[in-house]
């Protein structure tokens, strides 16, 4: 399924899976989906999460302490498939996970579960050999990071390399919530639309209506993780899903 933003901007909806627990993001992930995210980005729990801020490395621990493995979020990306065929799926994890697995393996199993695209944080386009042969091998769109700090060159390999939508990084620095968005943002699209024709989402601090309406006039969708992970910390287990749904009509002005 190819991944497609259908409203200007469209919205990608990080979710840590396993905090508070499976069946829960499971939950919150269709709310998303049916009040309006576009894509889920659906994320590995991992023990060291060297880009993420406080709100989604305690994430992290929780679903990690609860022993949320890989093997579990492949689980729910794959019910998440069954009960939305159309919803575009994103598995988001960083490397080690996927080398403890295995690459070749991890590639076919995304694909085998349904997944659209995979965003793996740490996985630099220059080495990105066996990934890109294993993503094209299984029809999976690879999403690139691309920051304010990276040189044209590199700009030029995320865009010719990725598929699906490039990621564009608003800020130096790690996930978490902010005021503002970033003001190095609308450069950096301007910077990737010299080397790719796919929608640019931009990520890292967007948490309210007000910032995907200022995103939408520079890029093509808004990621928003820390705001909805904060909120589901906040709410609890029994009514995350709503609250996470609601968020994400507001986002929506509905
Ligand atoms: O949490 P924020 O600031 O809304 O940022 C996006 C985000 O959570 C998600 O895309 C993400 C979570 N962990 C990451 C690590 C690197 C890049 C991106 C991410």
């Amino acid at each position: 399924m190819p991944i497609a933003f259908e409203t200007k901007p469209g919205i990608v909806a990080y979710l840590t899976a396993g905090d508070p627990d499976l069946a829960t993001t499971r939950d919150i992930a269709l709310a998303a989906i049916d009040n309006g995210a576009d894509v889920i980005e659906l994320g590995v729990p991992f023990s060291d999460p060297l880009a993420d801020g406080p709100v989604i490395q305690r994430a992290s621990e929780r679903a990690v302490a609860r022993g949320t493995r890989l093997t579990d979020v492949l689980g729910i990306a794959a019910e998440l498939r069954k009960a939305r065929p159309a919803c575009g799926l994103v598995l988001f994890s960083y490397l080690n996970p996927v080398v403890r697995m295995g690459m070749k393996e991890f590639c076919t199993k995304a694909a085998e579960v349904g997944a659209d695209g995979v965003l793996l944080t740490d996985m630099i386009v220059e080495e990105a050999g066996e990934y890109l042969a294993e993503m094209s091998a299984n029809e999976l769109a690879p999403v690139f990071l691309a920051a304010p700090t990276s040189p044209d060159a590199r700009l030029k390999a995320i865009g010719e390399n990725s598929k699906g939508f490039v990621y564009a990084i608003s800020r130096v620095g790690i996930t978490g919530t902010r005021d503002t968005v970033a003001s190095d943002a609308p450069g950096l699209v301007e910077r990737l639309r010299k080397f790719t024709t796919l929608p640019i989402a931009v990520g890292f601090g967007i948490s309210n209506a007000a910032h995907v309406k200022a995103v939408g006039e520079f890029a093509d969708a808004a990621v928003i993780g820390s705001a909805l992970v904060a909120l589901i910390e906040k709410t609890g287990p029994t009514d995350a899903a709503t609250a996470v749904g609601s968020f994400i009509a507001g986002l929506r002005g509905r």
